[in-house]
């Protein structure tokens, strides 16, 4: 996941994008990029690091103009240390565009090849995002031939996009001369909103918190296959140009990746963590006694509405028994388990009067590489729990994801072709719960207003259950894909020579 962000307004956005990207820095931590438009010419910025590393003051004041676009990158595919792939990307034919994307196309390589030998385009990063770019760019070309380009021929270049495209794409995009461009994939993996400001500014973003935060109201999702255009003057025109699409959301941005004060198709975050709360204490009675459990501890930060709503169901305390250090971010998007590894005990410390001679059940949101857990069971232990158990309120993870989630390669994960009694043996705790898959959809569909309900045709949970939405992959195309993840670099704390080698248990 990445997120994105642009705006038509009738003032300048660079502090405005500057603003919904700080709001959504959770979803990307690793490259920034704004690009502004006044008039025909596109202002550009981008660069590795987080939204404040990336942004001086002297970059702010060379984004001009009242229609933008941003990026925050967590990278998926190509180089995670390459800044010519960091986002924005541009190409200037037809009209100049320029484009954000966040998810992860599965037929990038496909693509590639097609676009140099019979759209006679080139890219020049292993990115797929530029891949999507010059789709986009040949399609509009195609439909505006001779014509000039307006909302029609655009949602018509969208169309061919979509039969192109397979895999995940939220996307914004500004057309020099034109105005900005919407569009969500046809089963709507990745998420994407618009909302208005009082003073009829347009906003589409990722997530909700970006609207809220930046003082616009959420007006509605964008529709999975939908595409929407808005004009440099504001006014909003939108289609579906997908066939048959589906409101299929990836289930793991409502379980980690997403904001809790985020709504997203129309279920709370928030509300749904409650619940896989809710659910995750069922499964508890049946595992550990809770007359057995002295206090419930979340693992901050992701995991704390479900281990509140866990204590409050089994009426045992909670407590934080972790300090987080709010400036080290999120380990899981972090490219490179060596850097994840540390940044764990860089990230939390213990209250060591929480542990000591208690036995402590610990929270987290869900158990991926198991770097966390490992590190986090043995914390508690040194910190002189009596017995440590691990509950974790999604389900075993034994699938990689090709939609967006680094995590593609089925060895690095944990509970991969291992049972739940070997998944705790290696983390190390006395007792593991997982959630189970048809309880965690149970739970987040249960946080769907009574509107959004109806509209939802499941959930695109591969990582957990082993289906593949878009029906295309099978284990060629996973290996494909695992050949175009991120690599990153020695200097950096290289991922392959430093990768976490589980034991063999079988
Ligand atoms: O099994 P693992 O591979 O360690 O991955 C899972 C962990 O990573 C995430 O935390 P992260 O630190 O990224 O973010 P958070 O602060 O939002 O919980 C998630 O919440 C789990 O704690
Ligand atoms: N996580 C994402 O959405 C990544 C977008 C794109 N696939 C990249 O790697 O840059
Ligand atoms: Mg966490």
């Amino acid at each position: 996941m990445c997120g994105i962000v642009g705006v038509v307004s009738n003032a300048p956005v660079n502090q405005l994008l500057y603003d919904a990207m700080l709001l959504l820095q959770h979803r990307g931590q690793d490259a920034a990029g704004i690009v502004t438009l006044l008039e025909r010419k596109f202002f550009m910025h981008k660069a590795k690091g987080m939204v404040r590393d990336v942004f001086r003051t002297r970059n702010m004041r060379a984004l001009p103009g009242n229609v933008g676009l941003g990026q925050v990158r967590y990278p998926t595919a190509g180089n995670a240390y390459s800044e010519e792939e960091a986002q924005p990307f541009y190409v200037n034919a037809p009209f100049g565009i320029v484009m954000s994307h966040n998810g992860n196309l599965t037929n990038a390589q496909t693509l590639r090849a097609e676009l140099f030998s019979t759209d006679h385009r080139h890219t020049n990063t292993e990115s797929d995002s530029e891949v999507l770019l010059n789709v986009l760019a040949h399609e509009l070309e195609r439909s505006s031939r001779g014509v000039p380009l307006q909302a029609k021929e655009i949602f018509a270049a969208v169309r061919n996009v979509h039969q192109r495209l397979r895999g995940s794409y939220a996307v914004v995009a500004l057309i020099a001369g034109h105005g900005l461009l919407a569009f969500r994939d046809p089963y709507g993996i990745r998420p994407l909103c618009i909302g208005r400001s009082a003073d009829g500014s347009a906003m589409v973003a990722s997530e909700s918190v970006a609207l809220e935060g930046s003082g616009f109201v959420l007006e509605r999702d964008i529709a999975p296959g939908e595409a929407v255009f808005i004009d440099l003057q504001g006014n909003v025109q939108s289609q579906q140009c997908a066939q048959g699409a589906t409101r299929n959301p990836c289930i793991f941005e409502f379980v980690y990746l997403a904001r809790p004060d985020s709504t997203m198709d129309g279920i709370s975050v928030y509300q749904a963590r409650l619940n896989l709360g809710e659910t995750l204490a069922k499964r508890v009675v049946s595992t550990v006694p809770p007359s057995e459990i002295d206090v419930i501890i979340p693992i901050p930060e992701s995991s704390r509405p479900s281990a509140t709503q866990l204590a409050h169901l089994l009426g045992i305390p909670y407590r934080e028994g972790f300090v987080k250090n709010r400036y080290v971010g999120r380990t899981f998007i972090m490219p490179g388990q060596g850097v994840r590894k540390k940044s764990v005990r860089q990230k939390l410390n213990v209250i060591v009067s929480e542990f000591k001679g208690r036995n402590v059940m610990l929270v987290d949101d869900s158990i991926v590489r198991g770097t966390t857990s490992r590190e986090i069971v043995q914390m508690a232990r040194d910190a002189g729990a009596k017995k440590v158990y691990l509950a974790s309120a999604a389900p075993p993870v034994r699938y990689p994801n090709v939609y967006g989630i680094d995590m593609p390669t089925k060895d690095e994960l944990v509970a991969h072709g291992r049972t739940i009694e070997e998944v705790r043996e290696l983390i190390g705790a006395d007792a593991l719960i997982y959630q189970d898959v048809e309880g965690m959809k149970r739970a987040v569909m249960k946080a769907a207003s009574p509107s959004a309900a109806g509209t939802l045709s499941g959930f695109e949970a591969s990582c957990f259950d082993g289906v593949y939405i878009t029906g295309d992959i099978d284990t060629d195309s996973i290996s494909r894909m695992q050949s175009s993840r991120p690599q990153g670099s020695s200097e950096e704390g290289d991922e392959d020579t430093s990768r976490l080698t589980l034991p063999n248990l079988s």
